[in-house]
């Protein structure tokens, strides 16, 4: 990067699972995480959002040493830049905010590296870093992603034809994705994945064919994650009794949570907000829509080579 030049990168938001889609299925939402970034001696983070101010602001930060680490495994050491970063995705609220941070990373030191990465690539070294292809995958690709990790292996089908009108209901704390995965049983009988496993594949092919009352049915009956979580997430009881008779057709755990989504038809938004408002007052009602781009990365590049 000569001097003077500046990279901008922008990661869409996510929520992974809509339910049964445990691990696998991601949405790409339309709250950003952003990087200006320009060269410089050392490695410094400005954060422009007030959330950002408690991470480190030097190479210890967690997008630099995703970068880094990145590059590392590419054998290249990255020059130092100075990055503004700005994020309007709630921390630890299974909004996506730490696999958009990785996303981040990778497409910094694909930039500053010039390291040439597909996107396949990144999908590769993001769920890796994850460890599970959900977020990432809609953070890289945006639209509706479906992921398969099968230990070094994953794989995605992304549709962009497909829209959706979510509600987040999110609540004031935070609910960090390693205490909410250690509510989870380390099993399933053989029958209990096999009807997992079904309820699943009919969210999608429901998602798939518009059958908007179904994929809510499916949403609701996930036997994976949203059960054992009810107990750190008890508004996710409220809202599936609530919100399907205030013209949701579709209530799920946004990843990890807390956050809880509601799935509406076009039109629908202001009398689910308006109906929800009083029974959960103390939450933050915000209407979301797909981002259907993912990652993007513009400004000029020219590397040190
Ligand atoms: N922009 C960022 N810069 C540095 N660290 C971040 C950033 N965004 C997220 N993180 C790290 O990720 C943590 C949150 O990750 P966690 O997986 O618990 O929740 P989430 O990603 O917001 O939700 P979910 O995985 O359920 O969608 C934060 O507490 C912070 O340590
Ligand atoms: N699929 C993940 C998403 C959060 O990282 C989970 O539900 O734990």
């Amino acid at each position: 990067m000569n001097e003077g030049e500046m990279l901008f990168i922008k990661v869409p938001a996510s929520t992974a699972n809509l339910g049964p889609g445990f691990d696998s299925i991601g949405l790409a939402l339309n709250l950003y995480l952003t990087l200006e970034v320009v060269r410089s001696d050392c490695w410094e983070v400005i954060p422009l959002t007030d959330e950002l101010k408690e991470f480190p602001q030097d190479e210890r930060n967690f997008i630099v040493k995703t970068a880094i680490e990145v590059a590392e495994s590419f054998q290249t050491i990255l020059s130092p830049c100075e990055i503004k970063v700005a994020s309007n995705i709630p921390l630890a609220r299974g909004l996506g905010s730490s696999a958009s941070a990785i996303v981040a990373g990778i497409e910094l030191a694909d930039q500053v590296g010039d390291l040439r990465l597909t996107k396949q690539e990144k999908f590769e070294i993001a769920s890796k870093m994850e460890g599970h292809p959900d977020n990432v995958g809609a953070s890289l690709f945006g639209g509706l992603v479906i992921g398969c990790q099968l230990g070094e292996e994953v794989d995605a089908e992304t549709i962009h034809s497909i829209d959706l009108e979510v509600l987040a209901v999110i609540p004031e704390e935070e609910l960090l994705t390693k205490s909410s995965r250690g509510v989870l049983p380390s099993t399933l009988s053989f029958g209990e994945a096999v009807s997992a496993g079904a309820i699943s594949n009919l969210l999608v092919a429901a998602l798939l064919s518009g059958n908007l009352e179904l994929a809510g049915k499916m949403m609701k009956k996930d036997k994976y994650h949203q059960p054992y979580r009810k107990e750190l997430v008890p508004h996710l009881q409220i809202l599936e009794e609530q919100a399907y008779e205030l013209g949701a057709y579709g209530v799920a755990l946004s990843g990890a949570g807390p956050t809880v989504l509601c799935f509406v038809r076009p039109g629908e938004m202001n009398a689910l907000i308006e109906g929800l408002t009083p029974l959960l007052p103390e939450m933050c009602f915000l209407p979301l829509e797909i981002d259907k781009e993912g990652s993007l990365c513009t400004g000029a590049i020219v590397t040190d080579a």
